[in-house]
């Protein structure tokens, strides 16, 4: 954690959220590497950490990756207070993932100084499973004053690139957020206090949050065998 207190560049943190199997994964390793992997299932929350160029210069990302499980019922609040922004993410061929994006969105809403906050409806490929129109999707974003837009991530629509652009921008102009929690405190709380080894996501690094030393350990080794993959 020292090395966290130490460093001084800017940094923005995103909170990625949406109900299971929507595509979060794919969309937070595309953004980080350009890369599609196809299948990517994990049941605990991932911390992704890359410095990224901007017009304005180099930024510290970090981007939590929150898992959703059907025992974990709960809204992840302190994900969400962890965060200076939000995206929110849904299938347009999943009715229930809409929903859950209804009630986060709902959820953020009664936030005092909310995260910057943007609605992304995923697998715009699959058109001919669509069970979202557009037309709802963007009147839902527009309903809370958030951006919208479709995507697909396996076709790596340049859309998806430009909305974490713009949340970053749009995170980086905010005045600095008062945290509820100590930065050293909550990144602990997220990721435990065992990060020593950390895979690297394309020159970035990944770490495994929350649950289980085995399910950490299984992760772990399949972000390297992945990440061995997918570097350029
Ligand atoms: N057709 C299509 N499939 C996609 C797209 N994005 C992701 N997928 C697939 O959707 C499935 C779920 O993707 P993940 O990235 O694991 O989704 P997730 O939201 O992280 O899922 P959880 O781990 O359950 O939280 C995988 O089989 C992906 O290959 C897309 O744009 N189009």
């Amino acid at each position: 954690m020292k090395n966290e207190e130490k460093n001084n560049s800017p940094k923005v943190r995103i909170a990625v959220l949406g109900n299971m199997n929507v595509g979060k994964s794919a969309l937070t390793v595309r953004y980080l590497t350009r890369r599609f992997i196809g299948e990517y299932r994990s049941n605990t929350d991932l911390l992704y950490k890359q410095t990224v160029t901007l017009e304005s210069g180099l930024l510290d990302v970090e981007i939590i990756d929150v898992s959703v499980d059907d025992e974990d019922e709960g809204f992840p609040i302190d994900q969400i207070q962890w965060a200076d922004a939000v995206l929110i993410v849904y299938s347009i061929t999943d009715r229930e993932s809409f929903n859950y994006a209804v009630r986060s969105l709902g959820e953020i809403r009664q936030i005092q100084n909310g995260p910057a906050t943007y609605l992304v409806a995923n697998k715009a490929d699959l058109d001919h499973l669509r069970e979202i129109p557009e037309t709802e999707g963007a009147s839902l974003a527009a309903s809370h004053g958030v951006g919208f837009c479709e995507v697909s991530v396996a076709e790596n629509s340049p859309n998806l690139y430009k909305v974490f652009e713009k949340l970053l921008v749009e995170s980086r102009a905010r005045p600095v957020k008062p945290r509820k929690f100590s930065v050293s405190k909550m990144i602990g709380t997220l990721i435990g206090n065992n990060g020593t080894r950390q895979p690297s996501v394309n020159q970035g690094t990944v770490q495994v949050c929350n649950k289980s030393e085995l399910q950490k350990t299984r992760l772990i080794k399949r972000r390297q065998a992945f990440t061995a993959a997918a570097s350029l």
